[in-house]
């Protein structure tokens, strides 16, 4: 018998349509306590390829490998009642070929149970979006700021500044958002061009410093919860502190290991009465 909650879940279907219409919320999640914390109040999390930077300390995404992806996709899908889990493809995976990327979201599918494949990139991608989707992966695709491409681009800049970054950004969109893709996340861009895009393709647009011009939002939720304080986009809002709380709460605890206030009584077994 299958879960009652398995069919509760949002599909990629049902989050394209609510383009136009309901603001699409969603917030990456890397473990199962984190997706059970945030299930209920997303539509969609996104397993993203962050979790290097913000889990592993590393100083960029292009190091994440399949296997990592797929634990932390098993991780999320534990966790996970009703919001609808796309899981990244990780820098290496899919861009050698289409088959290369249908092997490597195939994986992710059968490995982790989630709902659908992110994957980085514009014009370039089309076939490989086409072959995925055509084949039975829903497919969502990410323009604009592309962090897998941190190595040629000269760093994480938002784009829409100049007419040539303008047209670049253009054609990426219709390209993606006419190959099958059900959401494009659009990331780092001035409004004008977030508005352009979001108006001129029938995919959802999911924006993270893209203004609220999108048909939904995305942030890391470690950025969003003050846990990873590396660096702070200017896109990020913090609605907590929690590196702060997590600070605070091992400073007390170290007091009282030391002064010994910790264990207390009701922290400790004793020995019981011998029962009748
Ligand atoms: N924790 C975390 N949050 C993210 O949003 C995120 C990751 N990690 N890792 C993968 C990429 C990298 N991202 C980044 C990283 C840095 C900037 C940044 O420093 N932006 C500057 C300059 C933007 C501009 O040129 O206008 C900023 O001030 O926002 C932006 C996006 C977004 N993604
Ligand atoms: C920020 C989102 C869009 C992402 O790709 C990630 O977390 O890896
Ligand atoms: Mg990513």
């Amino acid at each position: 018998m299958s879960k009652p909650s398995s069919q509760k879940r949002l599909t990629p279907f049902r989050i394209q349509s609510m383009k136009g219409s309901t603001p699409i919320v969603c917030l990456t999640a890397y473990t199962t306590p984190m997706a059970r914390a945030l299930d209920a109040h997303c539509d969609l999390l996104l397993v993203g390829d962050s979790v290097g930077m913000v889990l592993y300390g590393l100083p960029s995404t292009t190091s994440v490998t399949l296997d990592m992806m797929i634990a932390h996709g098993q991780a999320v899908m534990r966790g996970v009642s009703r919001a609808c889990v796309i899981v990244d493809l990780p820098f290496g995976s899919y861009q050698e070929s289409k088959e290369q990327a249908f092997r490597s979201a195939v994986r992710i599918m059968q490995e982790t149970g989630c709902d659908g494949v992110k994957l980085e990139g514009g014009e370039e991608m089309v076939e490989t979006i086409a072959f995925l989707t055509a084949r039975g992966v829903p497919v969502c695709g990410h323009i604009g700021l592309m962090p897998q491409q941190v190595h040629t681009a000269g760093g994480y800049r938002s784009l829409g500044h100049n007419e040539s970054e303008i047209a670049r950004v253009r054609r990426d969109a219709r390209a993606v958002g006419g190959s099958g893709a059900f959401a494009v996340v659009i990331e780092g861009m001035v409004e004008p061009l977030a508005r352009e895009v979001t108006a001129s393709i029938h995919a959802a647009t999911i924006g993270i410093g893209a203004s609220p011009a999108c048909d939904g939002q995305i942030l890391v939720a470690e950025d969003m919860l003050g846990v990873f304080i590396d660096f702070k986009p200017k896109f990020v809002k913090r609605y907590a502190d929690l590196a702060q709380t997590i600070e605070e709460a091992a400073s007390t605890y170290a007091d009282d290991v030391r002064n010994r206030r910790f264990p207390a009584k009701e922290h400790t077994f004793d020995l019981r009465p011998p029962p009748p």
